[in-house]
């Protein structure tokens, strides 16, 4: 077994910037205390409504009880599914103070009639408008925090502080509501224990509207964002990167949504009731608090993909143990497990999607989103229903019996849905295939990346100390092979080495002549043949004046493109005999060939879309050539893969030049090869041709 790579340290967690300065604004400070509590308000409604529905309903059977909960939860996501563009609407239009005062108010209003009507239907209609509501408060409350930052620079930070407002105070409203309902079980009597939440609740909104009644304007700078999730799903997830990740985020939610769905009726059926329902509600929200920060911090070198993978099978792993396990206790613990799993699993396919060149295109995000509270919404409608229709039942197991509650039965098959979609994902999503899990994992816990013994046999071996080190990067247009060919370059520079990047064609002055002829849309009629001469000519004189000299002086020399470039596109794309390009490029280049070449695969269109300039002569090729180019490029790749670093160029920049640095340790000699200053006299320098 071999390991390469040195120990990487964990990178530290910065301060969010601009923390300190937004709490110097009084207005800001201010609504952020009144938005926190009528969050607190919004999350503590949660149990407090299904807590009702469950004592409305206690004489009815477990089985009628199971469903009214389901019933309130499913009718408190359902506007968060259908309504999302009348509330985005509806919270453009009206002024955001009076907005938030009115939805505030109003939701005080309908809260505050459930324990006096006291009836289930006025508690199932209660949550659909109490949601409905928090849809119109939402996108208000999430535009008002940054327009009252005056400055530009701090609004990024406010539009943070505002995400936390909105979802921080979950784990604090469960945390309440157990301790509430532990009030109540020693004061009130069996029908009203559930009042005291519920009254809580409108209070938390009743101060809030009185706190934002009293705050100053709110300007509205801020534009109101308002996404629908079926819209969303409709569309699709903008990119094959998301919709990858959608399952794992679907199973993921699965398990998280299933806890929720039956967490009351379970609670009760291991005996604790309101309270044992709060704790089980604290370790979730804690759990995926605790998740979500973890999901990017933890084992750095190891593969974010196979951790999503892993994260959501320990996910559904956890269920299964809440799900067999008749102690509370341990319930509420293998809860906290399950939240820490799905949040890590969240937050890693979220930092997968995210495009740190994009940032403003927030359709992956949007689109995983919509794909969490979608399958939660189905959880909470099914997940229910399964309890109910199971019953419980009393097994006798030869040495004793086992109460298989319909709760717990409706777990275990959320639990094992979850784990066949995790397994499924796993599998889909793994970058590393055949490379083993367990020492690559080890590996990662050590901060090292782990390389199979046969692979590492089979790697270049570290090159000769008075040569260099040549890497090609090939793909499609707009690939992104610039972009990495460049980070490798910086990312090789910080480790001391000498670097020269450099592209084809037209690095020398012969070829930028020759780039011009070849990618001038008024060449016309250039035969097929001679580009491809034309093309070779400028990797002659490349490798003779800029490429071979540097490899020879022992420098890493960086290339965009280069002879592949030629196969794929005049061998595959213009379909010329591949053998006689190779032979005419062996001769140009003297054989030359590179350590290392860096795939990147896109979709043509994909690809072509990143571009903004106006199509040159070879962009402006049809679509089936582009095609057909991508296809000769992952051939070339498939017949020699040990010389090849195969991506999916959809993914985003870190992620893939995190994997091109990985690959690229295992062909480097030590930093600073000797005669590298012999050579060049000076410090270690990136030189662009
Ligand atoms: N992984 C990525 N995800 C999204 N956009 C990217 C990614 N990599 C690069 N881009 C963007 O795509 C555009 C093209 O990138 P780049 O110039 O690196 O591609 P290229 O393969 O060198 O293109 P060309 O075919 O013109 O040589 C740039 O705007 C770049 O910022
Ligand atoms: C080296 C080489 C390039 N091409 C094509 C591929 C591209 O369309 C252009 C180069 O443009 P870029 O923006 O610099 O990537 O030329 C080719 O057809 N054959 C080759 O050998």
């Amino acid at each position: 077994m071999t390991r390469t790579g040195a120990p990487r340290p964990h990178p530290a967690a910065p301060s969010p910037p601009g923390v300190s300065s937004l709490s110097s604004i009084g207005p800001f400070r201010r609504l952020r205390i009144a938005l926190s509590l009528s969050s607190a308000g919004q999350w503590i409604g949660v149990p407090a409504l299904t807590a009702m529905a469950a004592m409305l309903t206690r004489g009815d059977g477990a089985a009628a009880q199971a469903q009214a909960i389901g019933g309130v939860l499913a009718l408190m996501l359902l506007p968060a599914v259908v309504l999302p563009p009348v509330a985005g609407l509806l919270a453009a239009r009206v002024d955001r103070r009076l907005m938030l005062i009115i939805a505030d108010a109003l939701r005080l209003v309908v809260v505050v009639t459930v324990p006096l009507v006291h009836a289930l239907p006025w508690t199932f209609a209660a949550a659909f408008l109490v949601s409905c509501l928090s849809l119109v408060w939402i996108p208000a409350a999430r535009a008002s925090l940054p327009a009252l930052v005056p400055d530009e620079e701090l609004r990024p930070a406010a539009r943070r502080a505002a995400t936390r407002v909105l979802y921080g105070p979950a784990p604090a409203a469960a945390l309440l509501f157990a301790v509430l309902a532990l009030v109540a079980n020693g004061t009130l009597g069996a029908g009203s224990r559930a009042d005291l939440a519920v009254y809580v609740t409108a209070g938390l909104f009743l101060v809030s509207a009185a706190l934002v009644a009293m705050a100053g304007e709110i300007p509205a700078t801020e534009p109101v964002a308002a996404v629908s999730p079926l819209k969303m799903i409709f569309q699709g997830p903008g990119s094959a990167a998301a919709r990858g990740l959608g399952l794992a985020i679907a199973a993921a939610s699965v398990t998280a949504g299933a806890v929720v769905a039956v967490a009351r009726a379970h609670a009760g059926a291991l005996g604790g009731g309101d309270a044992g329902y709060g704790s089980v509600l604290t370790a979730l929200t804690v759990g995926l608090g605790f998740g979500l920060f973890l999901g990017p911090r933890v084992l750095v070198p190891f593969s974010r993909r196979r951790l999503l993978g892993l994260a959501v099978i320990a996910a559904a792993l956890a269920l299964v143990v809440l799900a067999l396990v008749q102690n509370l206790v341990v319930v509420v613990f293998a809860t906290a497990f399950l939240g820490v799993f799905a949040g890590a699993a969240w937050s890693t396919a979220k930092a997968a999607v995210h495009d740190p060149e994009a940032p403003e295109d927030a359709r992956p995000a949007a689109y995983l989103r919509s794909v969490a509270l979608i399958t939660v919404l189905l959880a909470f409608a099914a997940v229910p229903l399964i309890a109910a229709a199971v019953g419980s039942h009393r097994l006798d197991l030869g040495g004793g019996v086992y109460d298989a509650h319909g709760t717990g039965v409706a777990l275990l098959v959320a639990a094992v849905l979850a784990l066949l979609a995790g397994l499924f994902a796993y599998r889909r999503l793994d970058d590393r295939r055949g490379i083993p899990l367990v020492p690559d994992l080890r590996a990662a816990l050590h901060g090292e990346i782990y390389t199979p013994p046969e692979q590492a046999a089979a790697a270049p071996q570290p090159v000769h100390r008075n040569r260099g080190v040549f890497i090609a990067f090939e793909g499609g247009e707009g690939a992104g092979k610039t972009t990495q060919a460049r980070l490798a370059a910086i990312w090789l520079r910080d480790h001391g080495y000498d670097v020269v990047t450099t592209h084809e064609p037209g690095a020398t002055k012969i070829g930028m002549r020759l780039r011009a002829m070849l990618l001038d849309r008024d060449t016309t009629g250039l035969s097929d043949r001679a580009e491809t001469l034309l093309y070779a000519a400028d990797r002659a004189d490349h490798v003779a004046n800029v490429i071979k000299p540097a490899v020879d002086r022992g420098v890493i020399v960086v290339s965009d493109r280069y002879v592949d470039s030629s196969l794929a596109y005049q061998g595959f794309g213009r379909q010329l005999p591949v053998e006689d390009i190779a032979r005419v490029n062996a001769w140009a280049t003297g054989g030359l060939v590179p350590d290392l070449t860096v795939l990147l695969e896109i979709p043509p269109q994909a690809g072509l879309r990143r571009l903004s300039a106006p199509a040159d002569r070879m962009e402006s090729e049809s679509q089936e050539f582009h095609e057909r180019v991508r296809e000769g490029f992952h051939a070339l790749a498939e017949a020699a893969p040990d010389r090849y670093l195969i991506l999916d160029a959809s993914r985003p920049q870190g992620e893939l030049s995190r994997e091109i640095q990985y690959r690229i340790r295992e062909i480097l000699p030590d930093p600073v090869p000797l005669g590298t200053e012999d050579a060049t006299s000076t410090f270690p320098v990136i030189t662009d041709f």
